[in-house]
């Protein structure tokens, strides 16, 4: 089933196209990274499919059901995080959840066990202090307690890592992981890495649209070419009958030639490489391929 769905999107802002017929679509139960620069459109997307901000054109659909501006009906399926969540600083995590709980449907015998739940997923079940003595990554991962309380079946959450130190930053994602079992989740950022540790999709938005779209679950992202090790003579002979980028050192790469007939070349030359290996594609290469 399409949990979200998003139907040749546009935006602008004085007259300047910000997302320009953007069509998307994610499954149940994945985990998609939303991929994009500094500017690039992924908060002003994100607005749009919480019918806070009036798109320009285009449609989106949440569990199938069509998402109108300045009407909050599908933000029932929705759960949200922002990159920098705000809480009552005086409460605990228990009051706080306790205080969203009240402004859901959520039953009132089920919400101490919803609470109890929660707080066990993101780490926070035996946490006392108030709230102003979080770290940033505690803050965040409260803010996904807070934003699964009413078992939203998608989870948005905007640039979650930003300001997460590293050990911050592997726990949410972890708990990011963990937690499509019961709810599909999109995730902005332009940290190729994040994208790459859990994802299922990712989308590189670029220029208003989404330039591409990658399947993560294939680990082979295709070849950036053939690295050998050549001293200067192997260099001289080989770079005469092919092109030869240089990397470092005596390390060349070189492309638009198969691994047979590199094979072959080399063989005809009489140059046996002290080192040769297959460079393949990173999620960082398409991204720079694609954003050019
Ligand atoms: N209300 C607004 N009025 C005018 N321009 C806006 C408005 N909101 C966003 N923009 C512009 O739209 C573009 C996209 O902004 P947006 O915040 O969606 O990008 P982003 O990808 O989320 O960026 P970041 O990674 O920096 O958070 C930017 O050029 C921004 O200045």
């Amino acid at each position: 089933m399409d949990i979200l769905k998003i139907e040749n999107l546009s935006k602008s802002f004085n007259d300047k196209n910000v997302i320009d017929n953007l069509s998307l679509i994610v499954r149940e139960n994945e985990i998609y990274g939303f991929i994009g620069s500094n500017g690039s459109g992924k908060t002003t997307t994100m607005n749009m499919i919480l019918g806070q901000l009036e798109p320009n054109g285009g449609d989106i659909y949440v569990c199938g059901e069509k998402v109108n501006f300045g009407n909050t009906e599908t933000n029932k399926y929705i759960g949200y995080l922002p990159d920098v969540p705000e809480f009552y600083n005086y409460m605990t995590a228990p009051q706080y959840l306790r205080l969203c709980a009240k402004l859901t449907d959520l039953k009132k015998n089920e919400r101490e066990s919803r609470i109890d739940y929660l707080l066990s997923i993101v780490g926070l079940s035996g946490e006392r202090s108030k709230i102003k003595a979080y770290s940033r990554g505690m803050k965040q991962r409260l803010g996904v307690a807070q934003a699964l309380i009413h078992q939203p079946e998608l989870l948005i959450c905007d640039e979650p890592t930003s300001a997460l130190d590293p050990k911050g930053r592997m726990e949410l994602l972890k708990i990011l992981k963990d937690i499509t079992a019961e709810t599909t989740v999109i995730f902005s950022t332009h940290v190729l890495t994040d994208v790459e540790r859990i994802s299922d999709y990712a989308g590189i938005l670029y220029e208003g649209n989404i330039v591409k779209e990658i399947d993560l679950s294939k680990t082979d992202f295709g070849d950036k070419g053939i690295d050998l090790k050549l001293d200067s003579n192997e260099y001289k002979s080989l770079s005469e009958r092919i092109e030869l980028s240089h990397l470092q050192g005596d390390n060349y790469r070189a492309v638009d030639i198969s691994l047979r007939d590199l094979y072959q070349l080399l063989y005809t030359l009489d140059i046996q490489p002290s080192q040769l290996e297959l460079s393949k594609k990173s999620l960082e290469d398409i991204y720079l391929e694609v954003t050019r």
